[in-house]
């Protein structure tokens, strides 16, 4: 063997789930991880429905990121099952890294997904405070305790507590460094370029929801659901001019919804496909046509049949 093998670190692949309460950071940190937008935010919390995976690549690793539902504590059958999804991938991937923000005190939501993760003792486990900008560095300080003080309570041993802000930038490269660490030695498990194995339906599915809550504040906050019944680009038109055709229907629960997410003579509905139809352009590169349905699902989130339709 000679000496260039000894020093060449091997190849390193993975994948890490971000956890975390609602609107702690995660589909932002992902993003700011990849470096595109793969992942939907929101500031408004649970908007994270599907497993959506951010890919970073590197010379000597690939990160692959699965972006998880936050975990809560079940009322309906939708939240039971996603959290049966959430454990699933914890105990699938090698790294789960908690997000706890920087700028809210720890509370029972971190100590109940805290104690939750626990429960799943093979992945390795990494503490992130996110959102560092909107914090002093004393109050970095007192959270960064509070974290590991959380994890001596719940037997939980953190192979890492770092502070990070996907805003400005901080720390962002530390961590991509860190969970690296974490990963077992192997080969790339995706082509270079990929940025996400999400279906494109999906995506575009996620941005037309995030569209249509973007105006709604919390008239009706989680009882929209979004499918794609068809995509594909359009026939007969020149190569140099394609135009994406989708057709997607918006699912929600009761007239009254209906009425709102139409608008004063069609008006909100247009802005939103306006919106997501923007959106999915900058997304795939394509100019799109968006044709935008409303409809009623009666009590979906409560509905096993209806949830298997909408892909739950
Ligand atoms: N200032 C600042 N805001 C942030 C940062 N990271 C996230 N945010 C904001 O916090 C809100 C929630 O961020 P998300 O990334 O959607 O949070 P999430 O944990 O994925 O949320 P759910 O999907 O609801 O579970 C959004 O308004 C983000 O813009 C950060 O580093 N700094």
């Amino acid at each position: 063997m000679n000496d260039d093998h000894e020093t060449t670190p091997a190849h390193r692949s993975g994948f890490v789930s971000f956890v975390g309460r609602p609107n702690a950071g995660k589909s932002t940190l992902t993003n700011a991880l990849v470096g595109s937008k793969v992942v939907i935010t929101s500031n408004k919390p649970q908007t994270t429905r599907t497993v959506v995976r951010g890919i970073v690549h590197r010379d000597d690793a690939q990160l692959i990121l699965v972006d998880t539902p936050g975990l809560h504590r079940p009322r309906t059958l939708l939240g039971e099952r996603l959290n049966d999804l959430v454990m699933t991938t914890w105990a699938e991937v090698d790294v789960v890294a908690v997000c706890f923000p920087a700028n809210e005190k720890i509370g029972p939501g971190d100590t109940f997904i805290v104690n939750e993760l626990a429960k799943v003792k093979r992945t390795t486990k990494i503490a992130v405070a996110t959102k560092t900008d909107l914090a002093t560095p004393e109050q970095i300080a007192e959270h960064l305790l509070a974290i590991t003080e959380l994890g001596r309570a719940t037997n939980t041993e953190w192979a890492q507590v770092i502070p990070v802000s996907s805003v400005s930038g901080d720390q962002i490269d530390l961590l991509a460094d860190l969970l690296v660490e974490q990963l077992p030695e192997g080969p790339p498990l995706y082509p270079d370029g990929d940025l996400t194995d999400a279906p494109e339906e999906i995506l575009v599915a996620e941005l037309i929801r995030e569209a249509a809550l973007e105006g709604v504040r919390d008239e009706l906050p989680h009882s929209i659901a979004v499918t794609v019944e068809e995509m594909g680009l359009r026939e007969g038109r020149d190569e140099s001019k394609p135009l994406l055709d989708i057709y997607a229907s918006l699912y929600v629960e009761r007239d009254s919804q209906k009425g709102i997410m139409i608008g004063h003579k069609g008006a909100r509905l247009r802005e939103v496909g306006k919106a997501a139809r923007q959106q999915i352009e900058a997304l795939l590169g394509t100019p799109v046509y968006l044709d935008l349905h409303i409809k009623i699902a009666k009590d979906w989130q409560r509905d096993p049949r209806q949830l298997r339709k909408l892909g739950f």
